[in-house]
């Protein structure tokens, strides 16, 4: 394609050199190839544009630049304001504009996104329609499953996989929308048919310093979203109304909204509660335990009611998903207690996933979490007081301690479940800490290992090992 056509769009921009023809388009110089464009993107380790010769050198035949730089070579400078905003303009026509021909779902929020994007594709499933779906665990294209390396993708990766699901006839592609993703515009220049807003609780203040911060990068997806759809029992989605564009339908349990639930009861198995919307009242057997998941569900229904979607179907497509890989699954050991294996890796998620499985405890209530190393740290003491406040009994240990020491992140938990008064202990080496659980494990009690979920991986140093914790699980309750 022509460079001129790549960048239609972009608004002002000033242009070197000749309109060549672009083969390829990178934002990594070592992906570079004969007839490449190469974008230059001012990241947070290392700047692009210090790859730009080495890029020119591979072939590049032109730079998408924000900031004038020396240039050996036949190669054609194009100067922008915002390199990453103009590499999903380039992607979006590189693709021919895939997210045109695809109605969109968007979700984001602190917790909740993964499991609401399975429920979301049920229910669009049981209306008859072909999905795609992008998000933390997987993407989907209809039956088929391709490794994510980020919840939302580079606008580039994420234009391909539009145009993916446009060439196999996908009629609705649902996804997460990160909040680093809004604030790298990743999915700058994408409509919505319909934004979710599940909720906002602390996370990622590494990267967006104060929530009020983070509250604004998840505003943005509603600045492109058609519907909009407002968790309002949450404080900060009732404040969200006060910004969003396009029609507003309000889900929630405690407050009056549009869609709420009703008579919902809780039992390990899952949660029935009746689905309200206008005139109509159905029952709902939802599969996933949990009052949060019932907000997932109405968040989901209400989307799918912004869409025309009947409630029967709505009703039908909740109940047909089973489970989400690595949330809330239950593995039931043969000497009589039960091992929850769940992603929660927030204050608020620890918070929800103890809520919701002390409603069937019989026994003891015991959590085995860690927290993520080069992630924010302020959260760590948050999660220790919610799982000391929540559990009965603390293992904490490791959880993708990647380049930071894992003594130091444990330090970092500790004080928070020192409030609480909960006993505690602590096992660095996290199936060390799996084993031990297991070990003391009395009938009748719950485990919950918090914080990998479907992660099949532990992030170390110098490396990363392989670690799935419902293989290691499965295996030490043969050995025990
Ligand atoms: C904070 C963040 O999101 N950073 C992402 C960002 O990094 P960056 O822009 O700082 O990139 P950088 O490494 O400094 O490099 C700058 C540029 O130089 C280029 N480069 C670099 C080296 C080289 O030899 N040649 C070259 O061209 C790079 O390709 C890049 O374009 O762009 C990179 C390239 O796409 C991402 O890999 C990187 O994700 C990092 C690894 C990451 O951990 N991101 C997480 C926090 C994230 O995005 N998480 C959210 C989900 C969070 C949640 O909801 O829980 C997600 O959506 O996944
Ligand atoms: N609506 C919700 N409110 C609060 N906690 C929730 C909710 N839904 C799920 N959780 C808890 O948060 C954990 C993560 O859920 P999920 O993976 O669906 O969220 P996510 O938003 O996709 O997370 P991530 O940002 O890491 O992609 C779950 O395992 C559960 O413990
Ligand atoms: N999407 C989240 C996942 C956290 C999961 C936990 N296992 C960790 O590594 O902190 C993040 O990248 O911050
Ligand atoms: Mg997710």
């Amino acid at each position: 394609m022509r460079l001129s056509e790549l960048i239609s769009g972009i608004d002002s921009c000033i242009f070197v050199g000749n309109d060549v023809d672009i083969k390829h388009i990178t934002y990594n110089s070592k992906d570079v190839t004969e007839g490449s464009l190469f974008i230059c993107i001012e990241g947070f380790k290392v700047d692009g544009h210090h790859f730009a010769q080495e890029a020119v050198d591979r072939g590049a035949k032109a730079l998408i630049i924000s900031k004038d730089i020396n240039i050996f070579g036949d190669v054609t400078l194009v100067k922008v304001k915002d390199t990453r905003k103009a590499m999903a303009i380039i992607s979006s026509n590189f693709y021919k504009k895939p997210a045109e021909k695809i109605k969109i779902v968007g979700i984001t929020g602190t917790n909740g996104k993964t499991t609401s994007t399975f429920m979301m594709k049920s229910i669009l499933e049981s209306y008859g329609q072909k999905i795609g779906l992008i998000g933390t665990i997987y993407n989907i294209i209809g039956d088929k499953i391709i490794e994510a390396k980020r919840t939302t993708p580079e606008s580039l990766d994420l234009q391909c996989l539009f145009k993916e699901m446009v060439d196999n006839n996908c009629a609705y592609c649902v996804m997460e929308v990160s909040s680093h993703s809004l604030e790298l515009e990743r999915v700058y220049g994408v409509d919505f048919e319909a934004g979710i807003f599940t909720n906002l609780t602390q996370d990622h203040l590494d990267f967006h310093k104060t929530m009020e911060n983070y509250f604004k990068a998840k505003l943005k997806l509603f600045e492109r979203a058609k519907n909009a759809i407002i968790n309002i029992d949450d404080d900060y989605g009732k404040e969200a109304l006060r910004y969003v564009k396009g029609n507003i339908l309000k889900y929630g349990i405690d407050s009056v909204a549009d869609v709420y639930a009703k008579d919902i009861t809780m039992s390990d198995e899952g949660t029935k509660f009746k689905l309200c919307y206008e005139s109509n009242e159905i029952e709902v057997n939802l599969h996933l335990p949990g009052k949060y998941n019932v907000y997932n569900a109405l968040g989901c229904a209400a989307a799918a009611l912004s869409l025309g979607i009947d409630i029967n179907t709505i009703k039908k497509g909740l109940e047909a998903l089973k489970s989400v890989p690595g949330r809330s699954e239950r593995i039931k050991a043969k000497q009589g207690f039960t091992v929850i294996i769940d992603y929660a890796h927030t204050p608020d998620g620890i918070e929800n996933i103890l809520k919701a499985t002390r409603e069937y405890t019989k026994g003891r209530l015991i959590i085995l979490f860690g927290a993520g190393g080069d992630r924010d740290k302020t959260k760590r003491p948050l999660m220790g007081k919610a799982a000391g406040t929540f559990a009965d009994y603390c293992i904490i240990t490791s959880d993708n301690p990647r380049n930071e020491e894992p003594e130091q992140i444990i330090q970092d938990i500790i004080p928070g479940v020192e409030k609480t008064g909960c006993p505690y202990k602590i096992i660095v080496d996290r199936k060390e800490a799996i084993k031990y659980a297991l070990m003391n494990a009395k009938k009748d009690d719950v485990i919950v290992i918090a914080g990998k979920g479907h992660e099949t991986y532990q992030i170390l140093k110098d490396k990363t090992v392989h670690f799935d914790e419902k293989e290691i699980v499965n295996e030490l309750l043969q050995e025990i």
